[in-house]
């Protein structure tokens, strides 16, 4: 939404615009697109904090570098708002996340301005470094700038490419480092204790003064702090080692600059511009700034946030129904109270994950390891190997990166670490890269593996009860991001299965295996063919790996067996399933539900399951064709062949 109190902003459509402005102009337009940000997320939900605290130095990266010849990569790309409002897409922002709308990170059939689209952190300075080698090789004109979080740079990419990036002289490369001293909450780590050294050292603000002031004439590209005081007259004795971690690793290093002063930013985006290699340009900025409601909320500074008051920044509407993340985090406390082998491992996401109570409880059992996934899962089996009992809760998307810790490290050591995925299945507003939809199909590859998907509240408390027993497998439970569904009671248990519904026609026709959040779907799908006259079977094995052989069973009694489930459909669990009937010579047919192999756009989770034809009318109405083409196909058979 764009108001008449956006008149600056509204010349401004295209970085050539931006450039155009004088200096003087500037600080207006910083408010302008503050007041943008708040006026537009308020009523649409989405990264704003992040976005306040970038306004500044994403408007003087777009005054020093040539975007798109200077390709501009953002890390985990939440914080892109403020480049996408100062490159033509002010228009869109009432659509942002939903379906059709503007992506809540780049999107390059967006715009040509925008290159990753990959919500995953710490990849950034990879891309860059990519990006910049096929510059110089292909001696084209053209400077990549990578802007990655203080959160981002704990992740262990980022430093394989700081490695890479170090030894180079030549790269066309300048790294923005936005030190917000955050992730969600404050960064953790030896990272975080180098970066606030940087900071606070007495003498780095008065260097930062200095290069605000424009005192200094030393070219300071290229010099820590050390140099600028060596080269400037300004009669400071003090004199500082060449110090930081970036300067021992060999990168030149500009800072700190205050990254919400335009012009300091600039200047010092300018100097590292012109260095010609790799310069790394260290920015201090505040998440949420210029909003108070966010500066002062001590969770995360409104790090992600859903429709909020513009003004208080209070939540709008009655607080949402209790959801999988409240289940497992309240239940969690309790487990860690009755067994004090169990301990808790988050990579940089304690509240979004329900660690939070956990923490508070257990300061001492609970770690906080950054966004460092594979770290966070060989440090669990660490863990386990001691004794210990490790909890590891992330969402479903960023296990990806920790499969081959997982498989390795965790299950080929049989060490007993439980690992919980939240976000499983599809998510919604966050795109492509968030849906949790690879999980079941990577883990099912995992000897040994204990896979549950809990229908409602009581089946994930008793399944983080059991996994916390087993000692000598990985055990994984995941639930969606949704309110958590009321219970489903099963109507009989099974040999582990339990049935939902029985049916009542002889013999049954259809045995329909639901799994996790879509049980509820599997059991309406089910009501419905009961309706049609067609008998179905509807069970819940809860434990989804390794599969229950009661199942295989319950397969040869019924004409078509029917999977339902919240993951990709190759290599899901009804394709293992499928695997299963074949190798035990059940002939039964197989149909599986579940989310297309493709990559799902944005939008809510119920439009985005509607779309995959997984509401239960759409099922319901696939499995009667599929039960009548059987049967045509069954009396065609059978018919009297003619000559
Ligand atoms: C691999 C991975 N793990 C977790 C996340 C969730 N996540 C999104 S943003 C964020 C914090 C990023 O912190 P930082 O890089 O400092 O950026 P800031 O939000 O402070 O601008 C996290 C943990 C993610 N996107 N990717
Ligand atoms: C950018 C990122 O990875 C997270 O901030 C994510 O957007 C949070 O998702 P939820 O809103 O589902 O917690
Ligand atoms: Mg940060």
């Amino acid at each position: 939404m764009v108001t008449a109190s956006h008149g600056l902003l509204r010349q401004v459509q295209s970085p050539a615009d931006l450039k155009a402005l004088e200096p003087a102009q500037l600080p207006r337009l910083a408010d302008e697109i503050r007041a943008f940000l708040i006026e537009n997320i308020s009523r649409t939900g989405g990264h704003l904090g992040p976005n306040l605290g970038v306004v500044e130095l994403t408007i003087a990266l777009h005054r020093v570098f040539d975007s798109p010849q200077d390709p501009v990569v953002f890390d985990t790309g939440h914080q892109s708002y403020v480049h996408k409002i100062l490159t033509g897409r002010q228009d869109a922002f009432p659509t942002l996340r939903q379906k059709g709308g503007l992506a809540g990170y780049p999107s390059r059939a967006e715009s040509e301005h925008d290159w990753v689209e990959n919500s995953h952190a710490s990849t950034a300075l990879s891309y860059a470094d990519g990006l910049a080698k096929a510059i110089r090789l292909q001696h084209r004109s053209g400077t990549v700038l990578a802007v990655v979080g203080d959160g981002s740079l704990t992740g262990g990419m980022a430093w394989e490419a700081l490695n890479n990036i170090a030894e180079s002289t030549d790269l066309p490369l300048v790294v923005l480092v936005n030190d917000n001293g955050r992730s969600y909450t404050p960064t953790v780590g030896g990272l975080a204790k180098q970066l606030t050294s940087l900071r606070t050292h007495r003498r780095y603000e008065q260097v930062l003064d200095m290069v605000k002031r424009g005192v200094s004439k030393a070219p300071v590209v290229g010099s820590t702090a050390y140099d600028v005081l060596h080269g400037v007259k300004s009669g400071l004795k003090d004199v500082l080692a060449p110090q930081g971690l970036f300067a021992d690793l060999g990168l030149k290093y500009i800072g700190p600059v205050d990254g919400h002063d335009e012009q300091a930013v600039e200047q010092a985006l300018t100097q590292a511009r012109q260095f010609g290699g790799p310069v790394l340009v260290h920015c201090l900025t505040r998440k949420g700034n210029g909003f108070e409601a966010a500066e002062a909320h001590e969770e995360d500074r409104f790090h992600a946030v859903g429709k909020i008051d513009a003004v208080t920044g209070r939540p709008l509407g009655a607080p949402g129904p209790q959801t999988w993340t409240d289940v497992f985090s309240e239940e969690l406390v309790r487990l860690g109270a009755r067994d004090e082998r169990i301990v808790a491992i988050t990579a940089a996401m304690t509240y979004p994950t329900g660690l939070h109570k956990f923490a508070a409880a257990f300061p001492e059992r609970f770690f906080d390891v950054g966004i460092a996934e594979q770290h966070a899962v060989t440090s669990a089996a660490g863990l386990a190997m001691q004794g210990l009992h490790p909890v590891v809760a992330v969402y479903a998307t960023f296990l990806n990166r920790a499969f081959d810790q997982l498989l390795l490290d965790v299950a080929m050591h049989r060490c007993g670490v439980t690992f919980v995925l939240d976000r499983a299945g599809v998510t919604g507003p966050d795109g492509p890269s968030h849906h949790g939809m690879w999980d079941m199909s990577l883990l099912q590859l995992v000897p040994g593996l204990h896979l549950a998907a809990p229908r409602d509240a009581t089946r994930l408390r008793e399944a983080l009860d059991v996994a916390s027993q087993i000692d000598d497998a990985p055990t994984v439970i995941r639930y969606s991001k949704e309110a958590v569904p009321d219970d489903i009671p099963a109507v009989e248990v099974v040999d582990g299965l339990d049935v939902l519904l029985r049916a009542e026609t002889s013999p049954p026709r259809v045995l329909l295996v639901g799994y996790g959040q879509l049980v509820g779907t599997t059991l309406e799908v089910g009501r419905r063919l009961v309706d049609h006259g067609v008998g179905a079977t509807v069970v819940d094995p809860v434990w989804a790996l390794p599969v229950n052989p009661a199942l295989l069973e319950l397969a040869r009694t019924h004409e078509l067996v029917v999977t339902v489930e919240d993951n990709g459909v190759v290599g899901g669990c009804g394709a293992r399933l499928a695997q299963e009937l074949r190798q035990a010579g059940v002939a039964t047919p197989l149909r599986e539900f579940g989310i297309a192999q493709e990559f799902l756009e944005h939008g809510t989770r119920a439009e985005l399951l509607a779309e995959l034809g997984l509401a239960p009318q759409d099922i319901a109405r696939t499995v009667v064709e599929t039960i009548v083409a059987q049967e045509s196909d069954l009396s065609r058979d059978s018919a009297p062949r003619t000559a």
